[in-house]
């Protein structure tokens, strides 16, 4: 089966300032990704690379596909509501969506906003910024493709709320996509994971399957992360 990501050599610099370099990393079908790191180690800039958001150098395969500008097709990422205007109704962003996105799933939009519990009558300035994220993580999650890429999706929402969407996510992805979480939540999300991939250095510093963390480390994989900082960690 052709590999749902297939990162090659590729590197990022930003005003002459390496961000990223030397990034290899191969994502098969199917599995929740834990993509982690500290501040400014790089997630949101992979994912953008990813996307075809940020222009780098070194190949970037989507489904066995090279054009950065197909990627966005077989790609659905958390974007923020920034092109939005803020008397614009979330309805009327699903709408956007709909039009724009071939594979954007209506029945699948309404069953995320009942369970998130959203208005979708409401304007985005009246969201507050949990609600925001959550009307982010319904229109991310209600198109159908291969590779979600989720960026902090849970960074303002209650933790009441942010237990129920965890533990129910595999609902949401379909069987064979890949979902990519990055999150600073290690020990929440912990449970949903088959992999980890650790950004430190500039670079993918780690890529371990969730069950090997355990098995090799005898930790837990927030544990394992942690000795990554601390130094003691090993690499694969
Ligand atoms: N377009 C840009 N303009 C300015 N700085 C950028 C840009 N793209 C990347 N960077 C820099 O790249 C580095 C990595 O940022 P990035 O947002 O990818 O990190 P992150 O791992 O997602 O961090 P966080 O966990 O805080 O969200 C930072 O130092 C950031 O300032």
């Amino acid at each position: 089966m052709t590999n749902v990501l297939a990162i090659d050599h590729v590197g990022y610099k930003h005003n002459f300032k390496t961000i990223l370099h030397d990034v290899d990393l191969t994502l098969e079908p199917g599995k929740i990704i834990g993509l982690l790191g500290e501040n400014g180690a790089g997630k949101t800039t992979l994912m953008r690379l990813i996307t075809g958001g940020a222009k780098g150098s070194g190949t970037i395969a989507v489904c066995g596909d090279t054009q950065a500008a197909h990627h966005r097709s077989h790609v659905s990422f958390t974007e923020q509501l920034r092109g939005f205007s803020a008397s614009t109704r979330v309805e009327q962003v699903a709408s956007f969506y709909r039009t724009v996105y071939t594979d954007f799933d209506g029945a699948r939009f309404e069953e995320l906003v009942t369970f998130l519990q959203i208005d979708t009558s409401l304007k985005i300035a009246a969201l507050s910024k949990g609600m925001k994220e959550k009307v982010i993580i319904a229109l991310t999650l209600a198109r159908q493709v291969n590779l979600y890429l989720l960026d902090e999706p849970f960074s303002g929402i209650d933790s009441m709320s942010r237990k129920r969407i965890i533990s129910s996510i595999l609902k949401w992805k379909p069987t064979d996509a890949t979902m990519v979480i990055s999150d600073h939540y290690v020990s929440e999300i912990a449970p949903i994971l088959d992999e980890v991939v650790i950004v430190k250095d500039q670079t993918v510093y780690a890529h371990q399957a969730a069950d090997d963390i355990r098995a090799e480390f005898g930790v837990g994989i927030e544990r394992y992360y942690e000795s990554l900082y601390e130094g003691s960690g090993q690499r694969d």
